[in-house]
């Protein structure tokens, strides 16, 4: 097979978000640059997981939000029209094509090898193509290892014969099932039980802990719980799935065994049990690294365990915050990095600096699109007690601010924030409810800019907005 080679001074693997945003840092910085994509340039998130689950979920919470407001509600209360939505996902999936991306990438200077990437030593890539093609990259100064996660399915007996869904089947479906199984509780699960109980599917939860979005605010779980029973879903708490089969007889269905002996006949199961990072066949076996590790960095993206400060690891792979935004962010920093050392400058390392990635393990902010939204930044509760951290914490019911009248009747909400008392600044905040989501960046900045509570009081929220809970909970707070 052909073989050919090619040096660049920065090569990055995997054209997800992360990987697009580190060529796109590292071009700016002037440094001639390659990525290397083994299937769509967008990754996960543009075409398996945040573009089309959203782009399901946007009908469902427009609707929810709709039948809470009179005048509107016979017209909005049919059942949605699962084609009509399907449709609108495709469009937010850009119909699974990355023809787009590939010109944006060549835009920025930045060029494409198509294939599987692995480490080969020290600063060196190769690529196999689909076709066998091999492609050695040498890389001056950096390689980037931005290759994602991939879905940690439970270690059942023949799970494969079951063919169970993991996000890709769930987010690109074309059929609504008649039943589906839904199995943890984290933010994937919460998420496609409310798209596709809205879309018609009878909704099974099969949750191993006691709650839903257990590393959230407990409320934020106990709301989103409320929400989806009465949207009618079946939530099953302390339950594991032992086996999984699919006879392949007329009706196809998925027989579910559970750990208390129940029998769950399904027409499909979707496995949303969390991430592994995509290491396991990389390379890293030729730079000492273990192959299926997710990558240890320090707070340049730097990988800790290879000398010389050539190799990073940057976005879901290094399992410092799973988020799109959280990996971008740390593009931005690692393409500075990557620019000031090829440059010959000294690092920046201050907390907050230009080189140093903070807000990924500080200020966190993320939103998950159920009815009601949960927006979540910085600590909460169990973070601060874990970390022996003196924090108030101050809690109030949206339903009292003007603006959550207006937004609906009925509104059922609550804010929590918690203030580190020695400091007195924010450094937590948990909104549920719908339309909460907007509202997170202000508290994103709040806590990033580590605001005091004295100059927030001076911060004042429009009449009648939602945003009127944080003046309710500054009130609460001072007494
Ligand atoms: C259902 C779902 C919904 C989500 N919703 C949200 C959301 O609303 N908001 C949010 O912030 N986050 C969300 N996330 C998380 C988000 O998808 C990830 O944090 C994000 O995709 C991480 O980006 P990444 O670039 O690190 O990895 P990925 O998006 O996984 O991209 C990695 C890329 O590397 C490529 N690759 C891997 N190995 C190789 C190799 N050896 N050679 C060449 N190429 C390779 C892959 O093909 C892929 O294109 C969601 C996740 C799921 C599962
Ligand atoms: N809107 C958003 O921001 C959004 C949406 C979806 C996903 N994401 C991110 O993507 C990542 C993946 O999400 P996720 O929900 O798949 O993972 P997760 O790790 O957040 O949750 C996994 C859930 O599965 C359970 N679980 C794990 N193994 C199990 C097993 N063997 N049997 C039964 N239950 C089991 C866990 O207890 C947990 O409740 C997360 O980091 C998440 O934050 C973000």
């Amino acid at each position: 097979m052909k073989e050919s080679g090619r040096t660049y001074d920065v090569v990055v693997i995997g054209a997800g978000p992360v990987g697009e945003n580190v060529a796109d840092r590292t071009r700016a910085a002037g440094l001639s640059t390659v990525v290397v994509e083994n299937e769509l340039i967008g990754g996960e998130c543009s075409f398996w997981a945040c573009e089309p689950s959203k782009g399901l979920l946007r009908p469902v919470l427009t609707r929810a939000d709709a039948t809470r407001m009179p005048g509107l509600d016979p017209a909005v209360a049919r059942p949605l029209d699962a084609a009509a939505v399907f449709a609108h996902r495709d469009e937010m999936a850009a119909h699974w094509k990355d023809d787009d991306q590939v010109e944006w990438l060549a835009g920025a200077g930045v060029d494409l090898v198509r294939g599987q990437g692995r480490l080969d030593g020290p600063r060196r890539v190769t690529v196999t193509s689909a076709e066998g093609a091999r492609t050695v990259l040498e890389a001056r100064h950096a390689v980037a290892v931005c290759t994602g996660t991939r879905p940690a399915l439970p270690d059942l007996p023949d799970l494969a014969a079951a063919r169970p869904w993991t996000n890709r089947e769930a987010t690109s479906a074309r059929q609504v099932p008649g039943r589906l199984a839904v199995v943890g509780g984290g933010p994937v699960a919460v998420e496609m039980s409310t798209a596709f109980r809205a879309l018609g599917a009878q909704v099974t939860m099969l949750v191993r802990g006691a709650r839903l979005l257990p590393r959230m605010e407990p409320f934020a779980g106990e709301l989103v719980a409320t929400g989806l029973r009465e949207a009618g879903v079946d939530i099953r708490f302390g339950r594991v799935v032992t086996s999984a089969e699919r006879r392949g007889g007329p009706d196809d269905e998925v027989r579910l065994t559970l750990d208390d002996g129940d029998v769950l006949a399904v027409d499909e199961v979707l496995f949303a049990t969390g991430r592994a990072p995509r290491t396991d066949d990389i390379g890293l076996e030729t730079v000492g690294l273990t192959p299926g590790d997710w990558l240890g960095v320090d707070d340049s993206c730097t990988v800790t365990a290879v000398s010389e400060g050539w190799l990073y690891g940057v976005g879901d792979v290094n399992h410092r915050a799973l988020l799109t935004h959280q990996g971008k962010y740390q593009a931005r920093i690692a393409g500075a990095v990557i620019g000031a050392r090829a440059d010959g400058r000294t690092l920046d390392a201050r907390p907050w600096g230009p080189h140093t990635a903070r807000a990924d393990t500080v200020a966190v902010p993320q939103v998950v699109f159920t009815d009601p939204e949960v927006a979540t930044v910085g600590l909460t509760t169990i973070d601060a007690e874990r970390a022996g951290r003196e924090v108030k914490v101050v809690d109030y019911d949206i339903a009292n601010v003007a603006g959550a009248t207006q937004y609906g009747e009925g509104y059922r909400g609550r804010a929590r924030m918690l203030v580190d008392r020695d400091r007195d600044i924010v450094v937590g905040v948990t909104f549920v409810g719908p339309g909460v989501a907007e509202l997170l960046h202000s508290a994103t900045v709040v806590v990033a800019g580590e605001t005091h509570v004295e100059r927030l009081w001076h911060a004042v929220p429009a009449f009648p907005t939602i945003s009127e809970v944080w003046l309710r909970l500054l009130e609460t707070y001072r007494g």
